[in-house]
């Protein structure tokens, strides 16, 4: 009892005010200061386990000059990233922790495949936020664990159960179509917006059994990247401001107070997808991949929470949507403003009949392969460099000309650029224009340098709907090719509103998100 009356007594208005006089509070300022200076100051001294790799000393003393880059200029590190190449070589270091490696012929050791253990890093992770997202096996840091969730998931997205849910994704491509043509004559719209309608669409019907209606809905907007656009503008402020990672976990507690698209992505996690979720479940004949997933044996039960699996709902809406639409939007810019691009592949595509597209057929055709693989080249889906840790080996890294040789130590972060990689002279002479040829050789798929492209990612970490995004690239850009291309063309659209500019983890333009808008007669 004593020492209680003792401690109140202790906290009075005279007790605190002295405690917080100004001279406290330089004693906190300055200590707090000293001690970042003394961790800068390790930073670039030679303790430190990256000191002999070369980069900016600004950028290896703190976490400052990135976060100036990517949160405060918005997403611009990527293309200080390259400079830095430019003047440093193939692996600098980028912050005071991680390195970044440009040589395209280092990949497969970064990015490794089986049991090569790669662990994911949790500042990059951050960018993801907090609550069910951050249990995805996209954000998961640990390889072993990442295996169990990945494994689980892996056989829906199998090339053989694509094939599968190939007649799918043609009903829901010539829907898109048909949608599309019954606009002919009112007035401009952004495909860009129409294909994340066909994106969502098929990606929750094949989810949950049922399609989130966008295609019949009046319009093409909102669809789910509209909503989603929030969540990646905030990435970046999740990744550096701690306070706002911590916040989030509440988000559902607060969104009547958030922007109209953070209050419906907030929705869509919390309510919407585990609500779809559920009617999968209670419907297992139709429930498809979460009615599966929750029978799975290879997923233990406690992965097996509404918490968990609605994150897992949403990655999959938020993965397989704009990525594949935006590609489908370069294709179309690159096709409506290239007519002899346009041509050359109408004319790869003779004998196709249009209202019966088969995806194996259009991969025997080289040139839409090419015009394919070349969008993908300069609309990778993630234009984010992506680390990966290679928890149990050290890095042997050699340089093709052996000017540059390093020993990556284990456990140090190390990672890519999908747009940096993409524009490397030596593999892809001209690299900022569109050359479709460059992707066949003899009349032929050039598939030695589909190894060195990166848009899927690579390794074990690598996307997930590889096939289902292909199936989807194939059918929909055939049946653009016959069936809209021929009444449209650009309206009010440039280069400026396709080439890369900064990234939201997803690549932006200098207008922002990738558009192309176009008239149908
Ligand atoms: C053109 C279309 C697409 C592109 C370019 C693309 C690109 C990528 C890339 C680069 C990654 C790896 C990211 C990293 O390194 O952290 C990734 C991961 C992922 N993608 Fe895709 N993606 C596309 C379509 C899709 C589709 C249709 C789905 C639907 C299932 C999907 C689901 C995923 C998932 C779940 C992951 C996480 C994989 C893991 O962590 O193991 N993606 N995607």
């Amino acid at each position: 009892m004593a020492a209680i009356m003792n401690s109140s007594s202790f906290l009075t208005t005279e007790n605190l005010r002295a405690g917080l006089s100004l001279a406290n509070l330089l004693y906190l300022v300055s200590l707090w200061l000293g001690y970042h200076l003394l961790i800068a100051a390790y930073n670039i001294s030679p303790f430190h386990p990256l000191y002999r790799f070369p980069g900016s000393k600004l950028a290896a003393t703190s976490y400052l000059y990135e976060t100036y880059y990517d949160w405060w200029l918005v997403g611009r590190y990527g293309k200080r990233i390259r400079r830095m190449h430019e003047k440093y070589g193939p692996i600098v270091r980028i912050n005071p922790d991680e390195l970044h490696c440009n040589d395209p012929y280092f990949t497969d050791e970064i990015y490794a495949s089986g049991n090569r253990i790669r662990d994911k890093w949790q500042h990059q992770l951050n960018t993801g936020a907090a609550g069910p997202v951050s249990v995805t096996e996209f954000s998961t840091v640990s390889h072993e664990l990442h295996r169990i969730r990945k494994g689980a998931l892996a056989r829906f997205f199998s090339r053989q159960q694509t094939l599968k849910l190939e007649g799918e994704v043609h009903d829901f491509a010539q829907r898109t179509i048909e949608k599309m043509l019954r606009s002919a004559d009112k007035g401009p719209f952004d495909v860009k917006e129409a294909f994340n309608c066909f994106t969502a669409d098929i990606i929750s019907q094949y989810s949950f059994g049922e399609p989130m209606g966008f295609i019949d809905q009046d319009g093409w907007e909102p669809n789910f990247t509209t909503w989603v656009k929030s969540f990646f503008k905030s990435a970046y402020t999740m990744r550096y401001v701690a306070p706002a990672r911590i916040l989030a976990q509440f988000a559902p507690l607060f969104a009547n107070y958030m922007g109209e698209n953070l209050r419906a992505v907030t929705r869509q996690i919390a309510v919407v997808i585990p609500r779809y979720i559920q009617k999968a479940l209670d419907n297992p004949e139709n429930g498809r991949v979460f009615a599966e997933l929750m029978e799975s044996q290879m997923l233990p039960e406690e992965e097996k929470s509404m918490y968990r699996l609605s994150g897992e709902g949403f990655n999959l809406l938020a993965a397989g949507t704009e990525t594949t639409a935006a590609t489908l939007t370069c294709i179309t810019y690159y096709l409506l403003s290239q007519p002899e691009i346009y041509a050359r592949l109408m004319k790869a595509l003779e004998g196709v009949d249009p209202l019966n597209l088969k995806w194996t057929d259009l991969e025997q055709r080289p040139y839409l392969w090419a015009v394919i693989h070349e969008a993908l080249r300069l609309t990778p889906g993630v234009s984010h460099r992506s680390a990966r840790i290679a928890r149990t080996e050290d890095l042997i890294y050699k340089s093709k000309d052996e000017r540059f040789q390093w020993v990556i130590p284990k456990g140090v972060p190390i990672g890519m650029t999908s747009v940096i990689n993409h524009s490397n002279e030596e593999l892809f002479p001209n690299p900022d224009e569109y050359i479709p040829e460059r992707w066949i050789v003899d009349g032929q798929p050039n598939y030695a340098l589909e190894k060195f492209l990166i848009s899927f990612g690579k390794g074990t970490r690598s996307c997930l709907g590889t096939q289902l995004a292909y199936c989807e690239l194939f059918l929909m850009a055939a049946a653009m090719a016959f069936r809209v291309l021929p009444r449209a063309q650009l309206y009010e659209t440039s280069i400026e509103d396709i080439r890369y500019e900064y990234d939201l983890v997803v690549p932006q333009t200098i207008n922002g998100s990738i558009a192309a808008r176009i008239i149908i007669s």
